[in-house]
C-alpha cells in the first residue's frame, strides 16, 4: 500500500466510486468529492495526486472549468501532481492542460491498469519534486555556511584602501579579475570579498589552489571526470567548474600550470563550458572567475612559459595587493587584531604589545606578509608570560630573507637557500624552479608552504 494521498473530483457519482474503489487498493487516503468548489476548505499541499474531471457543469464541454480549476490548485500547490479526464478527447485541450502544469492526461472511459499507470509515475513525479525542493533548501542552507566569512579584512593604510574600493567597483561586474602580489598579502581574501559584495555572493565561492593538485590530477580537479576514465575514477565526479556554477571560481597560484592544462583552461573560459574527463558532452558552465598568483605573468609571457591569450582572458581587471612592508600604517592594527583573536584562542584575553615590541614589528621587513605576522603573533601569544608581551617575544624569521652567500648551519637552512636560489633564477617560476631542482612542482610548492609558514 503506497503511502500517499490521493483527491478525485468529478461531478459524476459513479465515476466518483468506480475511482475510489481502484484507487483504494493501492493508495493509503482516497477522496472523493463532486463539487470543485470544496477545495476552498483544504489543505492541497497535503494532497499527493488530484484527478480533475474537465467538464462540470452538464452540457458544456470546452473544457475550461477544468482549466480553470487546475490553475487554482497550483496557485494553492505548485507541486501537487494533477491528472486532467475528460471524455472529450480533444489534444489541444490536453496540450493546454500540460502547459498549464497539469502532469497528465486520461481519457475516459478509461483502462484500469493505463490509469493505475499514470497516477503511478504522477506521483513518483510529485515525490522528486518534493525531493528537488528539499535539496533547494538544504543547498541554499549550506551555501550561507560555506560563505560564512569568519576572516575579515584588517587595515587603514591608503594603499590596502584603493585596493578595497577597486575590488567593490569591479564586484558589480561580471569581469575576469588577477589578483597580484606576494605570497600573504591577502589576495585570497580579497578574492573572497569580491564574491561577498557581487551579486553572486547568495551562491558559492569555490578556491582551488592550483600549486598544490598535481598535473596529472588537474583536468580531472578542474573539470570532473567519468566512471572508469582512469585507474582511480571509480565513480563520476564533477570538477571544481561546474561545483562553482552560478557562482564564483578562484584559482590561487595559476603561474603554476602547465602549458597543457592552460590550453585545457583557456578552453574552458572561452567556451563557457566544460567536459569532463572521459566524456564526450558538453557541459555549459556560468562562473565569475578569478584568479592570483604571486608571479610575473607578463615576463612568463615573454618567457613563453605562460600563454598571451590565457592571460589576456583572465585579467579583464587586476587587482594588485602590495606587499605589508610598503602598508606600514596597516602591521600594528593587524597585530592587535589577531592578538585579540589568539588571546581569546589560548584563554589570555587581555595581552598588549610593549613600545619596543611594535617598533621591532613595524622595523621588520615581513617577506611573508600578513601571514607571516599572524604565526608571529600566535607564537608570542603562547609562549609570552604575564599580560605585557616584549620585544623578545616576537621571533622574527629573519632566515626567511637569508643571505643567500651565508653558510647553512642545517640541512633545512641548505635546502631552504637551494630553493629561494632556484625560484630567484627563475623569477618566481614553480614549475622552471622544481625542474632545476629535480622535484615536482607540488612537491616544490609544498616545501614552500612549510617555510612560508615558518
Ligand atoms: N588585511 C588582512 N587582515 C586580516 N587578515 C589578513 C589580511 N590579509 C591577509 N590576512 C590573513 O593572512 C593569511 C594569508 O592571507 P591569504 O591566504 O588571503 O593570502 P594570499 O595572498 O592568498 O596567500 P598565498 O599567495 O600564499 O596563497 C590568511 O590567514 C588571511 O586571513
Amino acid at each position: 500500500m503506497v503511502d500517499a494521498k490521493i483527491l478525485v473530483i468529478d461531478d459524476n457519482k459513479s465515476v466518483l466510486s468506480a475511482l475510489e474503489i481502484l484507487l483504494q487498493f493501492e493508495y493509503k487516503t482516497v477522496e472523493a468529492i463532486s463539487n470543485p468548489n470544496q477545495i476552498s476548505s483544504k489543505d492541497l499541499k497535503e494532497v499527493d495526486i488530484i484527478l480533475l474531471d474537465m467538464n462540470f457543469s452538464a452540457g458544456v464541454n470546452t473544457g475550461n472549468e477544468g482549466l480553470f480549476w487546475l490553475r487554482e490548485i497550483k496557485k494553492k500547490a505548485s507541486n501537487t501532481s494533477v491528472i486532467m479526464m475528460t471524455a472529450y478527447g480533444a489534444v489541444d485541450l490536453a496540450v493546454k492542460a500540460l502547459k498549464e502544469g497539469a502532469s497528465d492526461f486520461i481519457l475516459k472511459p478509461w483502462n484500469n491498469d493505463k490509469l493505475l499507470a499514470t497516477v503511478k509515475s504522477a506521483f513518483e513525479l510529485r515525490k522528486s519534486r518534493q525531493e528537488i525542493h528539499l535539496l533547494k533548501k538544504k543547498e541554499s542552507s549550506l551555501k550561507k555556511v560555506i560563505n560564512e566569512d569568519k576572516n575579515y579584512i584588517i587595515g587603514n593604510s591608503k594603499a590596502l584602501n584603493t585596493v578595497l574600493n577597486l575590488t567593490r567597483k569591479v564586484a558589480k561586474t561580471d569581469v575576469n579579475v588577477l589578483i597580484t602580489g606576494e605570497n600573504g598579502t591577502g589576495k585570497e581574501l580579497i578574492a573572497r570579498e569580491l564574491h561577498k559584495t557581487s551579486k553572486r555572493k547568495d551562491e558559492v565561492f569555490i578556491a582551488v589552489d592550483m600549486g598544490s593538485i598535481s598535473e596529472n590530477l588537474l583536468e580531472s580537479e578542474l573539470f570532473g571526470h567519468v566512471k572508469g576514465s582512469f585507474t582511480d575514477a571509480r565513480e563520476n565526479r564533477i570538477g571544481k567548474f561546474e561545483a562553482a556554477h552560478k557562482g564564483t571560481l578562484f584559482l590561487d597560484e595559476i603561474g603554476n600550470l602547465s602549458l597543457q592544462a592552460q590550453a585545457k583552461l583557456l578552453s574552458a573560459i572561452q567556451n563557457k563550458a566544460i567536459v569532463r574527463v572521459g566524456a564526450n558532452k558538453t557541459i555549459p558552465v556560468d562562473i565569475r572567475l578569478i584568479c592570483a598568483t604571486n608571479c610575473n605573468l607578463e615576463q612568463m609571457v615573454t618567457d613563453g612559459l605562460f600563454r598571451e591569450d590565457l592571460l589576456y582572458r583572465i585579467n579583464t581587471i587586476s587587482v594588485e595587493v602590495p606587499a605589508l612592508r610598503e602598508r606600514d600604517d596597516d602591521i600594528l592594527i593587524i597585530a592587535d587584531f589577531y592578538l585579540k583573536r589568539f588571546g581569546n584562542k589560548y584563554d589570555k584575553p587581555s595581552l598588549r604589545i610593549n613600545n619596543a615590541a611594535q617598533e621591532k614589528l613595524m622595523k621588520y621587513q615581513w617577506p611573508g606578509n600578513v601571514r607571516e605576522l599572524l604565526h608571529t603573533i600566535e607564537r608570542a601569544v603562547i609562549l609570552g608570560e604575564g599580560n605585557v608581551l616584549k620585544a623578545d617575544d616576537f621571533i622574527l624569521n629573519n632566515k626567511s630573507t637569508p643571505s643567500l652567500g651565508a653558510d647553512p648551519k642545517t640541512l633545512e637552512e641548505m635546502e631552504k637557500q637551494m630553493i629561494l636560489r632556484a625560484l630567484e633564477a627563475h623569477d618566481g617560476n614553480y614549475s622552471a624552479a622544481a625542474d632545476q631542482l629535480g622535484v615536482s612542482r607540488q612537491t616544490l610548492y609544498n616545501k614552500l608552504k612549510k617555510i612560508n609558514n615558518g
